[in-house]
């Protein structure tokens, strides 16, 4: 978040800001001092043919017409028509999505209390759907249901907090506008942290304010979230002062928008509420400076356009990058200055320290219309921390069923690698969903790894009537199964259905989106 100031009247410390004032942070540890043309799998053929000059064989949806291709090899497998199509914009969405349209990203990703997407000076394109949020299990079920739910006897603050949103939810715009217009009047130093529009999803820091604090009586759930979006804030330039200046501008909105309602006991609320939230931001932000930079600085080293609108842009980190398999960064342009995407890395880690993003230009996106159709070798972009938990348990010995539905084949393709690295023998298997035979732009180092490893299964699905997930009801049984899904968030929401349809509990799932939660936020 960014901004600040306000005054405190606690004593320092989470929650215990009494309601008079505001709390001050505590003070913040002091930092420590501190290619190739490339598809990071050269030399593989552009189409969906493979090296070997076969013809992938895709499953496809009985019944359809689609590109013929030979059949597969176990015979086109039928798919059941049941599924709700998701709406085109899911299509639409570039990671940032993943789980997130746009207005969902409240809690989404570490964006959502970041500046936002700005218009540009020039005709500008509008901004993209928010990254995708990091991924996160399938659901803390407590995150799931709206907050009311939740807590229908929360406590004294909670209840307070929820009767305020209650209040201000018929004019949440108007209370949008005029946090941001308080924010930046009382504290215009503060402007230059936001993208220079804030026209669009611009309410993705106070809606995830709301939201938190309307989760508050559930801090252990909130809390890897919050810490992450503490952390995530340091790319932005926030500092712990600038907390004060938010918590002030959000009471100045919610008393006057929720004056119904508001007294001094329900302000006293929102400042423990919101104290507790942001020390947590705090902390986590100020743990990260003794041991990771705010920012990578990444030079674009290769380059490969694999379709007109998908890029593997590969990218070597100014200092080591530490990160895990099925994980996602944030990523800024020169060309888009303080507006970041996120994007899954589509390796697992590798000894020379290169990072690939599978990259596809969607027709309103800033940042991946930039990467897809400008950047070029020596470009220098910038990175965030690496963030997400849809990584893989070493620690057990559970098969691995994949759903990569387009580009989100990226985190799915870095999974199989970690396996691969960690010398198992555990079953993966994999299912790619595209539209068309074209969309398959990584198949072919699908099937390479599939052809390496005995443990691996690889299953092309075509289908452009938004009924891929549909597919592993042909398969499995994959109770002995855990579950990862990345792609399209209508992909996401219609995959979790059919994967616990099959007896795959929604622990075991996971995926790159918070949906629960942002409906939640919404
Ligand atoms: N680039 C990256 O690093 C990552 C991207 N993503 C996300 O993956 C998505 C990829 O987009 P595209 O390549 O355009 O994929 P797409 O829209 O072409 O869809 C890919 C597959 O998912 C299926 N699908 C789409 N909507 C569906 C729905 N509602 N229900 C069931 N199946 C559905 C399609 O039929 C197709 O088989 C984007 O939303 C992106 O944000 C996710 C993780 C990583």
């Amino acid at each position: 978040m960014d901004a600040p100031t306000t005054t405190s009247a606690g004593n320092g410390t989470s929650g215990d800001s009494g309601g008079g004032g505001w709390f001050t942070p505590r003070k913040a540890p002091k930092p420590s001092e501190g290619g190739e043309q490339t598809r990071p799998e050269s030399g593989e053929p552009e189409s969906p043919e493979t090296s070997e000059g076969r013809r992938v064989s895709a499953i496809r949806p009985l019944g359809r017409s689609g590109p013929t291709a030979p059949a597969p090899e176990n015979g086109p497998v039928p798919i059941p028509e049941h599924r709700p199509a998701a709406g085109p914009e899911d299509a639409a969405e570039e990671r940032i999505p993943s789980a997130r349209q746009a207005s969902d990203s409240a809690l989404a990703s570490d964006s959502a209390l970041a500046p936002t997407p700005a218009p540009a000076p020039t005709p500008a394109p509008a901004p993209e759907p928010a990254p995708a949020p990091g991924p996160m299990q399938s659901g803390p079920p407590a995150l799931s249901r709206p907050a009311a739910e939740l807590s229908p006897k929360g406590s004294p603050d909670a209840i307070r907090v929820q009767r305020t949103m209650a209040e201000i939810e018929p004019v949440a715009d108007k209370v949008t506008s005029y946090f941001y217009a308080l924010l930046f009047t009382r504290h215009p130093d503060l402007r230059p942290l936001f993208p220079a529009a804030m026209d669009t999803q611009r309410d993705r820091l106070l809606k995830a304010l709301l939201t938190a604090a309307e989760l508050i009586d559930h801090t252990d759930v909130l809390a890897d979230y919050l810490k992450n979006l503490g952390r995530g804030h340091r790319k932005y330039g926030t500092r712990s002062e600038h907390y004060p200046a938010v918590g002030e501008c959000l009471i100045g909105s919610l008393s006057r928008y929720a004056s119904a309602v508001w007294d001094e006991e329900t302000e006293a609320a929102w400042v423990r509420t919101y104290t507790r939230i942001s020390q947590i931001m705090i902390d986590a932000a100020a743990a990260d400076e003794l041991r990771a930079p705010a920012w990578w600085l990444a030079e674009v080293v290769s380059h490969d356009l694999r379709t007109p609108d998908i890029a593997v842009v590969t990218v070597r980190p100014d200092q080591p990058y530490p990160f895990l398999a099925g994980q996602y960064t944030s990523l800024e342009t020169p060309w888009w200055p303080r507006i970041w995407r996120h994007y899954s890395f589509a390796s697992a880690p590798r000894p020379d320290g290169l990072l690939s993003f599978h990259v596809k230009a969607v027709p309103a996106g800033w940042v991946s219309n930039a990467l897809v159709h400008h950047a070029r070798p020596g470009d220098v972009l910038r990175l965030g921390a690496p963030a997400g938990s849809m990584t893989v348990d070493h620690t057990t010995d559970s098969g691995l069923l994949c759903l990569g539905g387009g580009t989100g084949i990226a985190p799915i393709k870095a999974l199989v690698e970690d396996v691969a690295e960690h010398g198992e023998r555990r079953p993966v298997e994999v299912f790619y969903g595209a539209r068309t035979d074209h969309d398959l732009y990584d198949i072919d180092t699908m099937l390479r790894l599939q052809q390496t490893h005995p443990w691996l299964s690889v299953r092309p699905v075509v289908d452009d009537h938004a009924q891929f997930p549909e597919a592993v009801r042909e398969y499995g049984p994959w109770n002995e199964y855990d579950a990862y899904l990345s792609g399209p968030p209508g992909m996401i929401r219609s995959g979790v259905d059919a994967l616990r349809d099959v007896g795959i509990p929604a622990g075991r799932i996971r995926h790159d989106s918070v949906e629960e939660l942002m409906a939640t936020a919404d």
